[in-house]
């Protein structure tokens, strides 16, 4: 067995859960052999496709790969039950190699020196982000959850980019509406907490001006795991980020279809090109 913790997101998208139930009922109820093989084997490009985009995807840092491996062995369902924790945390939770590289790349593009990281928990986005600021860079990660400080906080230490990173616990809002008056903002924030808050955080970034000129969003869990485009899944905070984005004109958005889905933000005037005179 690999002592490397599997992550890998599609296994809990609805597709891949449908093509499961799929081949189990054409199994159950004696469908033809030529049926059962076809579902298979569309199970097994997703897997491919999976190994793929793994493979050719730049590694990650040996501090990323020890959070990975340290969260998965660490046991959050007791932490949990015994009340230490505030919520239901899970290691799944955790951006990873694939959106981490991802994350790092958009830091450098961006030319990015302040970012924000909402939603810290064991800090894989953080430390994927903080490695790509130059060293006078700084990152902010931000979450509630008085237990992280230190476990997190001891992990990130083993950075040596550690120093760009700085971790605040407490309300995320009073956070933002602080940085704001103290006439602070990003070049980049990382949105990946509770979806609910994202309408109030969305206005002190872009109508406060948290987010700094020509600065870029990225949220995490656009698809909501399917909640964002199901038919059956009644209303819920995903869609509703979802038609809040749809109805602003003055942003630009892009959905990458990336684990459960990140949608880029940006002010519209500054995505709109010039016509040569
Ligand atoms: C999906 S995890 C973040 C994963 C992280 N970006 C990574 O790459 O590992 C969400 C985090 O947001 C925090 N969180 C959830 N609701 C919150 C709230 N209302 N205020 C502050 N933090 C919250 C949780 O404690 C959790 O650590």
């Amino acid at each position: 067995m690999s002592s490397k913790p599997v992550h890998i997101l599609s296994l809990s998208d609805p597709t891949v859960l449908e093509l499961q139930r799929a081949l189990k009922l054409a199994q159950n109820t004696g469908a033809s052999p030529d049926v059962i093989k076809s579902i298979k084997m569309a199970l097994e490009l997703v897997d491919l496709r999976e190994k793929y985009t793994d493979s050719v995807t730049s590694g990650e840092t040996e501090v990323c790969q020890k959070i990975l491996a340290e969260t998965y062995k660490h046991d959050w369902k007791r932490l949990h039950a015994d009340g230490k924790i505030k919520v239901d945390l899970s290691p799944v939770m955790m951006t990873g190699k694939l959106e981490g590289q991802f994350l790092k790349s958009m830091v450098s593009i961006q030319k990015a020196k302040r970012v924000l990281d909402i939603g810290m928990f064991t800090g894989y986005s953080a430390l994927s982000m903080a490695e790509a600021l130059p060293a006078d860079g700084e990152l902010v990660t931000l979450d509630f959850d008085k237990y992280l400080e230190t476990f997190t906080g001891s992990l990130l230490r083993e950075s040596p980019h550690a120093k760009k990173i700085q971790i605040f616990i407490g309300s995320l809002s009073d956070y933002m509406k602080d940085t704001v008056k103290a006439g602070k903002s990003f070049d980049l924030i990382f949105m990946d907490a509770d979806r609910s808050y994202y309408p109030e955080y969305l206005k002190i970034i872009f109508e406060e001006g948290l987010l700094a000129p020509r600065g870029t969003v990225l949220m995490d869990n656009a698809f909501g795991y399917g909640c964002a485009y199901m038919p059956s899944v009644e209303d819920n905070p995903t869609r509703k980020v979802g038609d809040l984005l749809m109805a602003d004109p003055s942003l630009h958005k892009v959905v990458v279809p990336l684990r459960d889905g990140v949608v880029m933000l940006r002010r519209k005037a500054d995505v709109d090109g010039q016509v040569p005179q």
